[in-house]
């Protein structure tokens, strides 16, 4: 491809992914990989080119632009390179007209950037939440050691905080790798490795993910917990719930049960797990405000009104957690959102509707104490962000 036309696939691509989050369809990586299965003669180079530009484009954008072009055109203000693209040449773009209209820059849409000051977030934590994300991996404890894996993969350096973390160079394609064929890696944020240590699994434990989705949290629970005890993944999402299976059986984490909850049933469904768990983790619903990094669109998708439905969601799971744990265990409460309203109002909400319950302190600390939890930030920590808070129930 020509850089014009480069240029220009990243235009149509940008007006798919504009009209996606308008319309809730489908993510931008699914785009542009649908894009590209169609188009065979973009060699890899090309992909990458336009991907780069593509995601560019997203990232520069706080509102959702108006087009297509308004976004690559608000890039190529900055970077003369894609400027010179616009000529109107074979497949490029037409030229640049005076006035034509650029996508607004920015974090977020107005509304957003409000509520995540609200929620303490000065602006360089607020530009680093659509920064690039490293690539990080859990190593498997179940299966081998951190330096093991270090000694075999000599491009990898280890994560500042978490114990079983390591970094690898973006775009290493970490799953054709023998290393993670034979499961002794997961790929994990840093970020999620720590918020998921705040549970505190033990060996011989009765532990819960009731959020458990594809389990990257699970396998982390099934490795702290040696293989010993009990371990229930729930989801409502059968497509999630049914990736656990295969990783588990190749992480080698043997104790998990996974169980499909019915929308609305989800207690009656775990009535032989009420009052029973040492521990439940919630890794609950949310609007994803703090991984905006790995899918900076999320923010154009964002309305009051889905704020308003996740927070429903949230208050329901820790409503169905809070009724499987035994007396003086404990539930972890963890969102993927640096916004108050889906983090410590959430748990002061909880507070006031279960009479008994109290926060308890996580050990080790993480990240940064924030009203009843702690907070991880991406221009802070390096990490997503992500709330956690541990509550403890009456004895
Ligand atoms: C943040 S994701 C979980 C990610 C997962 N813990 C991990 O580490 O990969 C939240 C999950 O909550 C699930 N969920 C939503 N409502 C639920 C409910 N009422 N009961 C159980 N799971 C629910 C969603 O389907 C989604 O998979």
């Amino acid at each position: 491809m020509t850089p014009g036309a480069r240029t220009q696939a990243a235009i149509d691509l940008l007006d798919e992914i504009v009209a996606a989050a308008a319309s809730g369809g489908a993510a931008a990586d699914t785009l542009i990989a649908r894009y590209f299965a169609t188009r065979r003669y973009a060699g890899s180079k090309d992909r990458r080119a336009v991907r780069e530009l593509v995601y560019a484009a997203i990232r520069q954008a706080g509102p959702v632009p108006p087009s297509g072009r308004a976004a690559v055109l608000a890039v190529a203000d900055q970077d003369p390179a894609i400027a010179a693209t616009f000529d109107g040449t074979g497949h490029g773009p037409a030229p640049i007209t005076p006035d034509e209209p650029r996508a607004e820059g920015g974090v977020a849409p107005a509304w957003l950037v409000e509520a995540l000051t609200a929620s303490g977030l000065d602006a360089a934590q607020q530009a680093a939440l659509v920064d690039r994300a490293p690539l990080d991996l859990r190593v498997n404890g179940l299966a081998t050691t951190r330096d093991a894996v270090l000694e075999q993969w000599p491009d990898a350096t280890v994560t500042p905080h978490a114990p079983m973390g390591i970094r690898l160079p973006n775009g290493t394609p970490v799953e054709q790798s023998d290393l993670y064929r034979a499961g002794l890696v997961e790929v994990q944020d840093e970020g999620s490795q720590l918020v998921g240590e705040a549970l505190a699994a033990k060996p011989g434990e009765w532990l819960v993910d009731l959020c458990a989705g594809a389990g990257g949290k699970t396998l982390q629970l099934a490795a702290a917990m040696n293989n010993q005890g009990a371990l229930l993944a729930c989801d409502i999402d059968r497509a999630r719930l049914q990736r656990l299976a295969p990783r588990a059986e190749r992480a080698g984490a043997t104790i998990i049960e996974s169980r499909l909850l019915n929308p609305g049933r989800e207690a009656e469904m775990l009535s032989d797990w009420a009052a029973k768990a040492d521990g439940v983790l919630i890794d609950a619903p949310c609007s994803g405000t703090a991984t905006w990094r790995r899918n900076p669109e999320a923010r154009w998708r964002l309305t009051p009104e889905r704020l308003a439905r996740l927070g429903a969601m949230q208050t329901q799971v820790l409503d169905i957690g809070a009724g499987l744990v035994k007396p003086g265990g404990r539930l972890v409460y963890i969102v993927c959102s640096l916004l108050d309203a889906e983090g410590s109002e959430q748990v002061a909400a909880f507070l006031s509707r279960h009479p008994g319950w109290s926060t308890a302190p996580i050990e080790p600390g993480i990240g940064t104490l924030h009203g009843l939890g702690q907070r991880l930030d991406p221009a802070t920590h390096g990490t997503d962000g992500f709330f956690v808070a541990c509550l403890r129930a009456p004895c």
